[in-house]
């Protein structure tokens, strides 16, 4: 497959002809070559996206036309669902299991956006003003820089891109440098589909040139960007330049209550599948397990028993449950936490290591890791660790159970398991977090909004809100029978 940008409708190589080797996290083989962009070509996508916004008709397209494209968009992706997913699959390491539900996500999000694009015709409100109307109206924001991770790449793009185009804005995506290759894919669909030249651009390449340099410049006029803390902060910082919004989806450290009520099979298995899905490497994983103390030696026994059994692999096979970790650098970055853990003093149930798998030497495999003796002021259970590893921690009481899972400067998303609705209900109200889950984890789809308080991020993406971030509002407000005022 050839892995390279897309800029003013035109494929094209790095300006200084430079290209990344990209690497399979199964074996460390070497997929494919991909360009490596660097800030010229990262201002040249600018200035097509800034040409295509400003004098180019996109903007003014009839929404149900541009809604037209996402639709098509969305069909496309239908009919390539399983290269698609095999592609992400050998990119990520991801089960196809995994790749496969995302790209049913990505479609739906299109297809939802489609839909939504010609919904908005505007409002008029009661003005208070004799002889007047007043109207309010959405408009796009403009050029927009979208910056995304490697956990989910082409989910993460399709929450950005689907809504900034079908609301009129032109776009500058700049994947994950480590996983391009369905990124790349799309933007051929796009290009099928038929949308014009300029309206959306992909540059390829490191986050400190290309993605500071959309952060940086004042033709950006939003960054919409998904990924690490530490990078949200710098990247808004730099979006001071101009004062571009900014919409920031970053990491989590999610708790998962079970409480003693709770249908004890169920809260076992999404306990299992909270911590270990996509090995860990998921903003919302339920990394973080409160369990009431009067059930916790005997539900341990029963997570530790089954994590024993989980199938790890290469995501290709079918009968494989968890992948490797995307890198050697983002291994080595989870041991150092199993390292941290045990200098702690917490106590390592099940896992804590490499598998002994010959098969699996050469992948960036870990085992799932499950930690127990843990207090909330451990880092282990303060900070993301993005892999396979469970911290356990126990409550005696529900206030004790919000109080510990708000106890940290995250606020994504997170669950409570009990068979009492009413506990669930008040439980789901003192959670500081974008999304809460009651008896199930992880489910998210185009219509709900998704987005974290705190410094988990800025901003909403999907559901209506979502698009609404990809929109300026205007007041167009109509004297219908001026006169002189003779004021001076
Ligand atoms: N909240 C969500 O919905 C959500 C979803 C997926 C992932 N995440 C978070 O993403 C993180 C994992 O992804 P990652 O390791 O790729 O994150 P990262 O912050 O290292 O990189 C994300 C993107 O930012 C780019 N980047 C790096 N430095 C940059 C800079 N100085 N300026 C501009 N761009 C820069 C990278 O090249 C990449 O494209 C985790 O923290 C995870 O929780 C959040
Ligand atoms: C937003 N989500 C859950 C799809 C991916 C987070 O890493």
């Amino acid at each position: 497959m050839d892995i390279r940008m897309y800029i003013d409708g035109e494929w094209v190589d790095a300006a200084n002809g430079e290209t990344r080797d990209i690497i399979n996290p199964l074996d460390q083989s070497v997929i494919t070559q991909a360009a490596e962009g660097s800030r010229e070509d990262a201002v040249k996508a600018v200035q097509a996206a800034r040409r295509a916004f400003d004098k180019g008709p996109w903007a003014a397209t009839p929404a149900s036309e541009r809604g037209a494209y996402v639709l098509k968009v969305a069909q496309l992706i239908e009919r390539d669902k399983e290269e698609l997913a095999e592609l992400e699959t050998l990119d990520t390491g991801k089960t196809m299991g995994e790749s496969r539900a995302d790209m049913d996500d990505i479609a739906g999000v299109f297809h939802y956006f489609a839909g939504l694009a010609d919904k908005d015709g505007g409002e008029y409100i009661a003005s208070p003003l004799p002889d007047s109307d007043s109207k309010i109206v959405r408009e796009p924001v403009g050029v927009c820089g979208q910056i995304t991770p490697w956990n989910y790449p082409l989910l993460q793009a399709a929450w950005k891109i689907a809504p900034a185009i079908a609301t009129g804005n032109t776009i500058i995506v700049k994947p994950s440098e480590i996983t391009p290759l369905t990124t790349v894919k799309v933007f051929q669909l796009m290009e099928e589909a038929g949308l014009p030249a300029g309206v959306a651009n992909l540059v390829l390449g490191k986050g400190t040139d290309v993605g500071a340099e959309l952060s940086e410049s004042v033709d950006v006029d939003l960054i919409s960007f998904t990924g690490g803390i530490e990078t949200g902060r710098k990247i808004m910082q730099s979006a001071t330049s101009n004062m571009k919004k900014i919409a920031l989806e970053l990491g989590g450290k999610n708790p998962n209550i079970v409480f003693a009520d709770a249908d004890f099979d169920l809260a076992v298995d999404q306990a299992l599948n909270a911590a270990f899905f996509h090995a860990g490497q998921v903003c919302s994983a339920g990394a973080r397990l409160l369990v009431e103390e009067s059930i916790h030696d005997d539900f341990v026994k029963a997570i530790v028993d089954r994590v024993k059994n989980i199938r790890l692999g290469s995501g290709q096979d079918e009968e494989t449950q968890m992948g490797p970790l995307i890198s050697a650098e983002h291994l080595s970055k989870v041991e150092n936490y199993i390292e941290i853990g045990k200098q702690e003093g917490a106590t390592v149930a099940v896992g804590g290591g490499r598998p002994d798998d010959k098969t699996l030497q050469k992948g960036f495999f870990l085992l799932p890791t499950i930690f127990t003796d843990c207090r909330s002021d451990m880092r282990i259970v303060q900070e993301e660790i993005f892999g396979p590893v469970l911290t356990v921690e126990t409550f005696t009481s529900e206030e004790e159970a919000v109080e510990k899972a708000n106890d940290t400067v995250y606020g994504l998303a997170g669950a409570t398991f009990t068979t009492d609705i009413s506990k669930a209900e008040r439980v789901a109200s003192g959670l500081r977090l974008g999304t809460v889950w009651i008896n199930d984890f992880h489910p998210y789809f185009a219509q709900a909004p998704w987005g974290g308080y705190k410094q988990s991020g800025i901003g909403r993406e999907l559901g209506k809100v979502g698009m609404e971030e990809y929109t300026e509002t205007k007041h167009i407000f109509r004297n219908t029978n001026p006169e002189a005022l003779n004021f001076f």
